[in-house]
């Protein structure tokens, strides 16, 4: 839950995210703990990233893509992509599903240790090597990502194409609604 502290790709806690909390609607929650039995048997968990997103932090990541001087976080989350076209290329969105509430960002980690798995780029890579189908991962590093995409889409999820740990509710209860209370 890195956008309540300074780590993800703007460096600084991010609007409205007050605690490192993940909120969802009650029909994305039922769906997750659906999930969460099922790897279970598997001994794998279900490590979120995100999930409800304000407007405001929305907003926030808009102010801070206008700012050609601030690059603090470049090499960590965007190297091969100019911040200005983050937008623009999907990997970011001013109407963000998140703030929906029935979208998240998740990756897989093992049980018994808490490692993740290696899906070939780190959540939030803002990055070609972030694209489902990307051909610069190896087999195994794809292998990952079906897994996590077969089991999300088992559950009602769909996946998104730019970035592989990117899954919305394909019922969503709040279709056209932008919440922007804080995650508190
Ligand atoms: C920033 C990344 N975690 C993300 O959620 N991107 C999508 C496109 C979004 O902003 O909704
Ligand atoms: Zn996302």
């Amino acid at each position: 839950m890195g956008y309540s502290g300074e780590i993800n790709f703007v460096g600084m806690p991010i609007d409205g995210y007050l605690a490192p909390f993940a909120i969802a609607t009650e029909e994305a929650a039922l769906a997750l703990q659906a999930i969460s039995d099922e790897l279970e048997q598997q001994e794998l968990i279900l490590v979120f990233y995100d999930a409800y997103r304000p407007q405001k932090a929305v907003n926030h990541f808009i102010r801070w893509s206008l700012d050609e001087e601030d690059l603090l976080m470049k090499e960590s989350f965007y190297p091969r992509e100019e911040k200005s076209t983050l937008f623009k290329k999907g990997y970011l969105s001013k109407r963000s599903g998140h703030s929906r509430g029935s979208t998240v960002d998740v990756t897989l980690a093992h049980a018994d240790t808490g490692e993740e798995l290696d899906m070939g780029s780190p959540v939030d890579m803002l990055d070609v090597i972030s694209n489902f189908n990307t051909k610069q991962i190896t087999q195994e590093q794809a292998a990952n990502r079906q897994i996590l995409k077969q089991l999300m889409t088992k559950h009602n999820f769909k996946s998104y194409s730019k970035e592989w740990w990117h899954y919305t509710l394909k019922d969503e209860p709040y279709p056209n609604e932008y919440f922007d209370f804080d995650v508190e």
